[in-house]
């Protein structure tokens, strides 16, 4: 396997070791030149040894069956020419926000924190779609032309960053906050300001 592929391999076992993401969860991919390597369907992220390999346009080049989500990495690539690598989980307390009614779905965790305001920014929810449902990839793109990181309803987050590192800690951020804010939620709160959100942004 390339030092990438390898890469792919130690963030799959770290998530999973902490248990970002559970059972047979959560997909991770990176871009390798012109091709994208992307953990295989239905294998736990603590067990990788293969990866598949996909042309940007998505054509199976080799290795295994891709993530049923290839899709969805290839379009938040298309979105953003910037990003290397894109990882999705199913977080517990993500996936619980992910659930809740009445959430503003233009961005669904208040700034609670300086980090998850550098970090992560708005989270927009993304309508229900199954997993693996490519008609969703339209809508994900536009999304994510805008956003590196968006929640899935009913379903998890997903994070596209300039590096591996990058889009785990984007994952990561969201899944802090997520807990922080269900901990949070029959106490009255003081989420950053507007002003103090733009202060970090400079
Ligand atoms: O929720 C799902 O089924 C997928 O989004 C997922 O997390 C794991 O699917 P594969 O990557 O196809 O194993
Ligand atoms: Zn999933």
């Amino acid at each position: 396997m390339t030092a990438l592929a390898d890469q792919v391999v130690e963030l799959g076992a770290s998530l999973f070791a902490r248990r970002i993401t559970s059972g047979r969860t959560g997909n991770i991919s990176v871009r390798d030149g012109d091709r994208v390597l992307l953990t295989p369907t239905g294998v736990s992220l603590g067990a990788l040894d293969e990866l598949s390999v996909l042309s940007a346009d998505g054509e199976h080049l080799s290795g295994p069956a891709p993530t049923k989500e290839a899709f969805l990495h290839l379009a938040m690539y298309r979105a953003r020419p910037g990003a290397s690598a894109v990882v999705h989980t199913h977080s517990t307390h993500s996936v619980a926000v992910s659930c809740m009614a009445g959430l503003d779905p233009g961005d669904v965790l208040p700034p609670l924190t300086a980090y998850y305001a550098m970090r992560v920014g708005a989270l927009p929810l993304v309508p229900y779609h199954a997993p693996g449902d490519a008609s969703l990839g339209a809508l994900a793109e536009e999304m994510a032309r805008e956003h590196h990181a968006l929640l899935l309803a009913n379903h998890g987050p997903i994070a596209a960053g300039g590096d591996l590192a990058a889009a785990a800690d984007a994952v990561e951020e969201i899944e802090e906050t997520a807990r922080i804010f269900l901990l949070l939620r029959n106490t009255a709160t003081t989420p950053l300001t507007p002003g103090q959100v733009a202060a970090l942004r400079r």
